[in-house]
């Protein structure tokens, strides 16, 4: 069976060659005293699971473009789970007792086991947990299910972006400052969350993160102004919004989370931040289909891709639906093109892993979505 952190030799053959940068990261550091930086595997990963013969929960959406993964280690599962709750609820008080029925509905355990095959061990595994969390406490608390709304969003969202990135100012300012990270749910969240992620990621895995995290927090700001007028906008440019409201920070911590690090030389590459973008947009308009009934049944409208493409262009419900399908399709055949080019281009062990971390994520994000019936519900197309 092909390991999950190596190429698939299946996705299409390379499309380019690599850049000048790219080209001068393989000759790696050559100064004196670089011996020593030469780019190594911290450790080595786990076996994965084998695939498992069971039928899976849930139906996939006719017609769409996805890897089935194996069903992911119960014994991981079981145990993400319980230590999840314990952090939710004595680390961080999370949620109130009725919400605990969503809370377990959401199965962040599954969901982190499938999508992180590669984590050497739990605790691994717990760094994307608590993360996954977090990040959904704040979406439902702030943005939408659970009390949010776009009015005065963007102060709270700066103030909770601060639990990531902190403050630095005087001593009586920051201590004012350091006290809000507990005022609230979603920060407590944030903040723990980050405390135990930047004990394990280098400075650079920290920063590429907060980079994310400020694209999500942009993106959540544009769906809440154009919920706020009515707005709905052209299609290209609610893409454009899902590409930073998106699960990006997800699989972007696949090295984190496995136990190595990609260098931050090589995560900037144009072509790595193509492939991460172009993943990321799949996950995420994977979520726009299989959301796409919730949404309808929520109060007001919520934007998704195929509520967008039937407005501005024009066509029905299901039509829309169908052309919403096309073009994760689309954008699913894009990554996997230019993932393949890029691990032909670049064979260093570790950017060969991340991009496949990247792959399963998006693979194991799929599962989840197609397995969690107590959330998504498909609509009836076919
Ligand atoms: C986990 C993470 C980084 C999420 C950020 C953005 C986000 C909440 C999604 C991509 C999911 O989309 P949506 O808000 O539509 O979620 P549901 O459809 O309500 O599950
Ligand atoms: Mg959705």
């Amino acid at each position: 069976m092909k390991e999950p952190w190596m190429p698939d030799p299946e996705i299409s053959p390379p499309q380019s060659s690599p850049s000048a940068p790219v080209e001068r990261i393989l000759r790696g550091p050559s100064g004196l005293g670089t011996t020593s930086l030469y780019l190594t595997r911290r450790e080595e990963p786990p076996t994965p699971p084998e695939p498992s013969t069971a039928p899976v929960e849930g139906n996939a959406i006719p017609g769409l473009y996805h890897h089935p993964v194996p069903e992911p280690d119960p014994v991981r599962v079981e145990e993400v789970s319980r230590r999840i709750k314990a952090w939710a609820l004595d680390e961080v008080d999370l949620y109130p007792q009725e919400w605990e029925e969503q809370f377990d509905g959401f199965s962040v355990g599954r969901y982190m086991v499938a999508c992180h095959p590669d984590a050497p061990t739990v605790d691994h595994l717990m760094l994307a947990a608590r993360l996954m969390v977090a990040e959904n406490a704040v979406d439902d608390c702030y943005c939408e299910d659970h009390g949010g709304s776009p009015i005065g969003l963007g102060g709270r969202l700066l103030l909770a972006h601060t639990a990531i990135d902190p403050l630095h100012t005087t001593k009586e300012y920051q201590q004012q400052w350091a006290e809000s990270l507990h005022s609230d749910a979603p920060r407590r969240a944030y903040r723990s969350a980050m405390e135990y992620f930047v004990q394990s990621a280098s400075p650079s895995q920290a920063d590429r993160f907060r980079h994310d995290m400020a694209r999500l927090h942009m993106g959540y700001l544009a769906e809440a102004a154009w919920a706020q007028s009515g707005h709905v906008p052209e299609v290209w440019a609610y893409l454009a919004m899902r590409q930073f409201n998106n699960f990006r920070p997800c699989p972007t911590i696949t090295d984190t989370v496995g136990g190595y690090e990609l260098p931050a030389d090589l995560h900037a590459q144009p072509a790595m931040q193509r492939v991460i973008a172009l993943g990321g947009n799949a996950t995420t308009i994977v979520n726009d289909l299989y959301s796409y009934t919730k949404e309808l049944a929520s109060p007001g409208r919520h934007l998704n891709l195929p509520v967008v493409i039937a407005e501005r262009e024009g066509i029905g419900e299901r039509d829309a639906y169908l052309k919403a399908i096309e073009v994760h399709n689309d954008l699913m055949h894009d990554f996997e093109a230019e993932a393949a080019a890029l691990a032909a281009a670049c064979p260093l062990p570790n950017v060969q892993r991340f991009l496949r971390g990247v792959a399963v994520w998006v693979d194991g994000n799929h599962y989840w979505h197609q397995t969690n019936t107590y959330r998504y519900s498909l609509p009836d197309f076919w």
